[in-house]
């Protein structure tokens, strides 16, 4: 089986066109086996793509332990990227299929801006306080640990952390105990994050079903998200991750989230499967 292997910021991903729209549960042992860094090709996550009637393609993403989520930025810029590269025909606006509804990419020369959505601020099984005045931040006790979080849903559940020094603080430690712990019935994306200023934040993510990447898309969108509703930053910032910087922005008028960053090619291969 034909695949493409691609990265947004080091957020890597295998891509995989398939003639129509795929079973996802029989793909699950696939994304694990394929996402294995040792004994498979190596990636966060698993991309299909395929043939739709109502836009220009679909796209579903397994994480690398087979679980299946909802969005994806630094996937969706490289199925926009590959798809557009791949067809002559393509234009350099496509709209994708995803699993939460119809999403546009925009091409540049080397760079792609997706319309992520509307943040979501319930729906995380956990009430956000929706009185924008007075963003309530809740807290999670972890292991005698308090965080005080904001949560936001960009499709994928999100719970964006200030910390001292995101560059620094000890991800490894308390992004898997926050991932899995019982307040997030679906586990949920873990963001740490430092405000820099009005226009930069450095941001860390433990990433749900992946572990620690070093980017993350929509995690980038619900940060921003998070900082704006907090009074930290203005509508659009830099995102600093370890990868590289995403742009993203909240547009006030339409509420739409904005994210823009590149898509990169690594090599094409022939899985053989076990
Ligand atoms: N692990 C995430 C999906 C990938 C998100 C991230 N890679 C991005 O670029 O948005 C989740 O289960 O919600």
């Amino acid at each position: 089986m034909k695949f493409t292997k691609m990265h947004g910021l080091g957020n890597d991903f295998i891509l995989i066109d398939l003639p129509e729209s795929p079973q996802l549960e029989a793909w699950e042992e696939t994304a694990i086996q394929m996402c294995d860094r040792h004994f498979g090709i190596g990636a966060d996550g698993l991309v299909l793509l395929f043939p739709v009637d109502d836009a220009d393609f679909g796209m579903r993403i397994l994480n690398r332990d087979g679980s299946v989520t909802e969005q994806c930025g630094n996937a969706i810029r490289c199925a926009g990227r590959y798809y557009y590269e791949k067809n002559s025909s393509a234009k350099q606006t496509l709209v994708i299929q995803t699993r939460i509804g119809n999403q546009t990419v925009s091409l540049t020369e080397d760079e792609v801006c997706v319309n992520m959505g509307e943040p979501i601020l319930q729906g995380l099984e956990i009430p956000v306080d929706l009185d924008l005045e007075r963003v309530v931040k809740q807290s999670i006790d972890v292991n005698g640990e308090r965080f005080w979080f904001t949560a936001v849903s960009m499709g994928n559940p999100h719970i964006v952390i200030e910390v001292e020094d995101a560059a620094t603080f000890p991800i490894e430690i308390w992004g898997p105990l926050l991932e899995t712990h019982a307040l997030f019935p679906n586990r949920a994306n873990i963001e740490f994050i430092t405000v820099r200023s009005a226009t930069d934040i450095q941001m860390r993510v433990w990433e749900r079903g992946v572990g620690q990447t070093l980017a993350c898309g929509s995690g980038a969108c619900a940060v921003l998200v998070a900082s704006v509703l907090n009074g930290q930053t203005e509508t659009k910032a830099q995102i600093e991750l370890l990868g590289g910087e995403l742009t993203i922005e909240w547009n006030q008028e339409n509420q739409q989230v904005y994210m823009t960053g590149p898509a990169t090619f690594v090599f094409e291969g022939e899985w053989v499967s076990s």
